[in-house]
């Protein structure tokens, strides 16, 4: 069984702009990078995920041992279903999709989601308003259409439903608070800003670019 996580990163000069009025450049720049390495450490501390890979335009943002895929700029569900078919093709038997704006994001939780997603041959995991999908585990279904955006959980539900499969949808804080707006930044507790643990388990290295 091999389970990838697919992480989406927006291109550097577009990410976050619903904060500019409240951050600058270099601050929602390093914000990004702070919320990044932490989802990317969860990850690599998660026992149930066994491979990473990042999608952006920017390979320069990967860190070398996870696997960095293209984004070919037409929009976050293209990019994540390229990047998607991609880990399908290399053998990936399930696929978590998990936002790279978790600040506050859990290895533990991450197991239990995937845990739940495995129960259910699916999951979702809903933002803390109950409309967003701040993560997606699918097994098996290569196909899945993806209908991140605003108000995603309602689309992810139905097409879900449409193919017969009902998601787990497990309550985890910390796949629920995702930082959008001035007032998520005005929540997040002020220890989520301090420097970002490492990498504390490599997966296994993978120095391509595909
Ligand atoms: N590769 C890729 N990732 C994206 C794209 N759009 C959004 N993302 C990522 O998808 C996740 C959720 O994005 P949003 O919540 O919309 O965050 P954002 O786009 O950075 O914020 P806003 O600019 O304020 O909308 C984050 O990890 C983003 O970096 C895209 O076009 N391509
Ligand atoms: O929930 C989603 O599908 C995406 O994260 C975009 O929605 P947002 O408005 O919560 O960022």
């Amino acid at each position: 069984m091999s389970c990838w996580a697919l992480v989406p990163l927006k291109a550097r000069r577009f990410g976050k702009s619903r904060l500019a009025g409240v951050l600058d450049d270099a601050e929602r720049a390093s914000l990004v990078q702070s919320m990044l390495e932490r989802v990317l450490a969860a990850l690599a501390d998660a026992r149930e995920i066994d491979r990473i890979a990042v999608v952006c335009c920017e390979p320069e943002r990967v860190p070398p041992a996870i696997l960095s895929l293209p984004d070919s700029g037409q929009g976050l569900n293209d990019a994540l279903a390229a990047g998607a078919s991609r880990l399908w093709a290399r053998g990936a038997d399930e696929l978590l999709v998990i936002h790279a704006d978790l600040p506050l994001v859990r290895a533990a939780d991450i197991d239990c989601f995937v845990r739940c997603g495995r129960s259910q041959g699916m999951a979702l995991a809903a933002d803390r308003h109950g409309s967003g999908t701040n993560a997606l585990f699918v097994a098996g279904v290569t196909d899945f259409s993806f209908q991140f955006g605003a108000h995603s959980l309602s689309r992810h539900l139905a097409a879900a439903h449409a193919r017969g499969i009902a998601p787990a949808l497990p309550e985890l804080d910390s796949l629920a608070f995702d930082i959008d707006t001035p007032a998520d930044l005005a929540c997040l507790p002020p220890a989520a800003l301090a420097p970002t643990p490492h990498l504390r388990r490599s997966p296994t290295p993978c120095l391509i670019t595909c």
